[in-house]
């Protein structure tokens, strides 16, 4: 290594000296050290991707091949199903080309802890390391428990960063007295459970996850007081578990005058619905210190102003809410996104995410770190594929070699000047925002190349003002703080201070943080004057007519915000990556019933119908910016999947048609002709193998991945469908339902064999019933009629068995513990495969009628 590249840290200002301090050989070599790179791509080796992007072509090939003898041999006396299915196949194969390109370059990351730590982390010297502001989001403790919160609290308190450089904000947005009781006993615990995690370097630093584990404890581990300390520590956990029970039982039931506080005032928020913004500060460096009289992490709990008649935009809402509040408060220049039942599983995350933020050369245009979401407490077998590990393995390493993972939601490390709707620093093609609404040509004199020098003038004094060399604020910090009367003479100043009003609201505070690239606030603001600037940028109005939710933050108008606040940042051309250390840096928990976990997925797909139907939809938007084809790509992938549910559905009902009609989608297959089903069958298999090998994702994750896909396809992701267009013909809100995240004392599987009806369970039960009903028609048929039909049998009851075999864990679900579907399931569908049958017989539509001699095309019996 000898260019200057990356000797200065990416914060220049703090530049060490380096090369003026006299060393010894020992500590320039080290110093060499900690100039290299703080991560490293590493890509798949090229015996196991080759093989794969060969087999992509050859599939590719065959499908040509495939649909050229589909559309040319019609089937004459069942042209409609021929027709359907066909229609249905294009579907899937463009659906398929649509989820495979984004994965032809997938990477690997390793990143190296112990650079990050010679650069930045000087022995003798404060640790130059940035500041981390946690964000968590809880809105109902009844559905998330507190104690799961006050854990994932906890995780993040003990984490292995300088304590004055993280702090953590809860967002409560059910205004729970609950939530703020747990948390003040919480930040009491903390003053025990840091200590004991640092002093013995314990994973994980959840204590529910950490005491249940069933590892040899004591491996690893030298000092001779650690069994005591750990005893102690366990009775310590206990009786905090005890104290968390009691305020959670005290809160089953509302006294009739609301909540009272432990000082005798009334709660503020005893309407949930109408109550002021709320903010506490615990611990940090005035709050006392722990044990071992050492400083801890600062704690906030926030619950923003909520009153009738404001939409307050669910999750994202509450997310830009904090992301004011930080930035009044402490304005870590990064944050980490977390939802309130994943804690923090690898207590280097943070200095993982550093490693890739704070790299002088990487850094600069990466908008956000994304971990793999992990979980816990799922069942054996997984049966509902919510680990998910086919989209976490395997499509997000493939994005993160385009331009980087989608963010899911939680375990997501920002770069604040990025979620301003900042530009990423270089730029080599357009010096200003990139227009991002309709292709470049189309928008007018701002893309042109040719403009008159007036309409030139006045447009970039319309523009909010955009840093293009990062280093140079276009205002003072003073300038903003001494108010307007400093920008008397200065009209142009005085104009971008309005635009810059107009895009992050009325609080010079807020204002000049943001100018603060670096981060932090100014020595001389008085903490309570900050308090109250941070329940001013929490109240109702305060983003009214400015761009939180439209151009900055979290953005709104749809349930799953995440993909949406992660395509806006890529659209401007930011790149993100994708972090997965060895130890899962998070975990969190799942909904692994069957009803909760279709009624996940129903929001997911719900959250993407909407985007499709917004200004967003990344079909249209964005050209003219600086998202690479194949991000996009992957983007409409995550809006149009739930569209598939509707071929998908068809497609599933037809083998049942099939047997029962007797008549088939292909017509008597010549032996050509059955090489291109064949084809098609083993490149389809052999991407599958393929694509496991690179990526190390086991065949029954695989398995249960593509079941789970048609299961959900034709349950949530149907009534998503629905939804989603409802919402915009007749103007039905959706909503956000949380999950529930059960308590750890149950009884590990009461949770999977839990049953809730839900009307997603009609669709999969009708096509199990109507397909198994065909096979059964199917077999007693083809024995009463000998053996020559048994051939074109084979055929159909192939197609069935794919359709039963993929709902199998389905049909599991809907059996419970005690192996009986509830009665209500079986009217229903009993009920729908009977009407669907007597139609049939008076309806026949897919049938040709050769009746008498000239033979006429017909829908209908006529
Ligand atoms: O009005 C709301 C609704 C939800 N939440 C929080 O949002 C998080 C996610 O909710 P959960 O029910 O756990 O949803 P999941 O389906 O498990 O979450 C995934 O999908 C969501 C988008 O649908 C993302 O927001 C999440 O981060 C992502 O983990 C939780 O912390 C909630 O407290 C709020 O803060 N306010
Ligand atoms: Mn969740």
């Amino acid at each position: 290594m000898t260019t200057t590249e990356g000797v200065i840290p990416s914060s220049g200002s703090k530049g060490d000296s380096v090369d003026d301090s006299g060393m010894d050989g020992a500590d320039v070599s080290l110093m060499d050290e900690a100039r290299q790179p703080l991560s490293r791509k590493v890509n798949i080796a090229s015996s196991l991707i080759n093989p794969y992007r060969m087999v992509i072509v050859l599939r590719l090939v065959v499908l040509g091949f495939f649909f050229r003898y589909r559309i040319l041999n019609p089937v004459p006396n069942a042209f409609g199903l021929w027709l359907t299915s066909i229609v249905c196949e294009i579907w899937f194969a463009f659906s398929w080309i649509l989820d495979q390109f984004p994965k032809w370059f997938p990477i690997n990351r390793e990143t190296y802890l112990d650079r990050l730590s010679l650069r930045y982390e000087r022995e003798g010297e404060p640790s130059h390391l940035a500041a981390v502001d946690v964000f968590v989001s809880t809105v109902d403790p009844m559905k998330e428990p507190p104690l799961v919160t006050a854990n994932t609290v906890l995780s993040i308190l003990a984490v292995d960063y300088p304590v004055d450089k993280v702090s953590c904000y809860v967002s409560d947005d059910g205004a729970a007295m609950l939530t703020f009781e747990a948390l003040s006993e919480t930040s009491e615990f903390a003053r025990k459970w840091v200590p004991f995690c640092k002093n013995f370097n314990i994973e994980p630093r959840a204590p529910e996850v950490y005491f249940a584990q069933k590892i040899d404890y004591l491996k690893d581990k030298v000092q001779p007081n650690f069994v005591k300390e750990r005893r102690a520590m366990k009775r310590e956990y206990e009786e905090f578990k005890v104290r968390i029970n009691a305020l959670v039982a005290k809160a089953q039931k509302v006294p009739d005058e609301g909540w009272i506080m432990q000082d005798g005032t009334p709660w503020p928020g005893n309407n949930t619905r109408d109550h002021p913004g709320m903010i506490q500060v615990f611990l940090g460096h005035s709050g006392g210190l722990d044990s071992d009289g050492n400083e801890l992490p600062r704690l906030v709990y926030v619950s923003r102003e909520k009153r009738p008649g404001f939409n307050h935009h669910k999750k994202a809402g509450a997310m830009n809410a904090l992301v004011r509040v930080s930035a009044v408060l402490t304005n870590a220049p990064y944050f980490l996104n977390l939802d309130c039942d994943h804690y923090i599983n690898n207590s280097k995350a943070l200095r993982e995410a550093m490693c890739f933020m704070m790299d002088p050369t990487v850094g600069p245009k990466v908008c956000y770190v994304q971990f793999p979401q992990r979980f816990d407490g799922i069942d054996l077998h997984d049966r509902y594929a919510n680990r998910n590990t086919v989209f976490f393995d395997i499509n997000m390493k493939g994005l993160d070699g385009v331009q980087g993972p989608v963010y899911v939601g939680t375990g997501c490390c920002f770069r604040r000047q990025a979620l301003y709707g900042y530009d990423p620093p270089i730029q080599p093609k357009k010096p200003s925002m990139a227009c991002d609404c309709l292709p470049g040509w189309l928008c007018g004199p701002r893309h042109s190349k040719k403009k008159s020098g007036k309409s030139k003038k006045t447009e970039q004094k319309k523009q909010p003002p955009v840093r293009t060399d990062s280093t140079v604020p276009i205002f003072n910090l003073e300038d903003i703080e001494e108010g307007m009367e400093g920008y008397d003479d200065d009209k142009s100043l005085m104009m971008s201070k309005k635009n810059f009003e107009k895009r992050f609201g009325q609080s010079p505070v807020f204002l000049a943080s943001t100018l603060l690239e670096e981060g932090g606030v100014p020595p001389s603001a008085s903490p309570a004057g900050l308090l109250k600037e941070a329940i001013h940028v929490i109240s109702c109005g305060y983003e009214d007519k400015t761009d939180w939710g439209l151009e900055i933050g979290w953005i709104y108008g749809s349930v799953t915000e995440d993909i949406l606040t992660g395509f806006k940042m890529h659209a401007r051309g930011w790149r993100s990556v994708y972090c997965m250390p060895r130890r899962p840096a998070f975990k969190g928990s799942a909904p692994i019933n069957l009803s909760d976990r279709l009624n996940q997925v129903l929001r997911w797909a719900l959250g993407s119908v909407e985007i499709f139907l917004s200004r967003h939809c990344p079909l249209w938007y964005g050209y003219g910016g600086r998202l690479k084809f194949l991000e996009r790509f992957a983007y409409i992938n995550t809006i149009v999947y739930p569209l598939t549910s509707i071929p998908l559905l068809v497609y599933c009902t037809l083998p049942a048609i099939c047997l029962l009609t007797g008549k088939f989608i292909i017509p008597t297959i010549s032996n050509i002709a059955s090489l291109w089903f064949l084809g098609l069958f083993l490149s389809i298999i052999a991407t599958g193998v393929l694509e496991m090998r690179w990526s190390g994702v086991g065949i029954e994750e695989w398995w249960r991945n593509e079941q789970f896909w048609v299961i959900g396809g034709v349950s949530a992701h149907l009534f998503a469908v629905i939804q989603g267009f409802l919402k915009v013909l007749a103007g039905i809100d959706t909503n956000f339902t949380v999950t529930s995240k059960g308590s750890d004392d149950q009884d590990q599987f009461a949770e999977l064999y839990l049953f809730k009806w839900t009307s997603l369970l009609i669709p999969p039960t009708t096509l199990l019933v109507i397909n198994l009903v065909g096979v059964v028609a199917g077999i007693s048929d083809a024995i009463s009629s000998g053996y020559s039909s048994w051939g074109p049998l084979f055929g159909k009851l192939f197609f069935a068995f794919w359709v039963i075999v993929h709902l199998y864990p389905f049909l599991k679900g809907l059996m419970g513990r005690q192996n009986r579907t509830p009665t209500i399931v079986i009217v229903w569908s009993v009920l729908l495969a009977s009407i669907f049958s007597l139609l049939w017989v008076r309806i026949d539509p897919f049938l040709i009628r050769a009746t008498g001699p000239d033979q006429k095309l017909c829908g209908i019996n006529c």
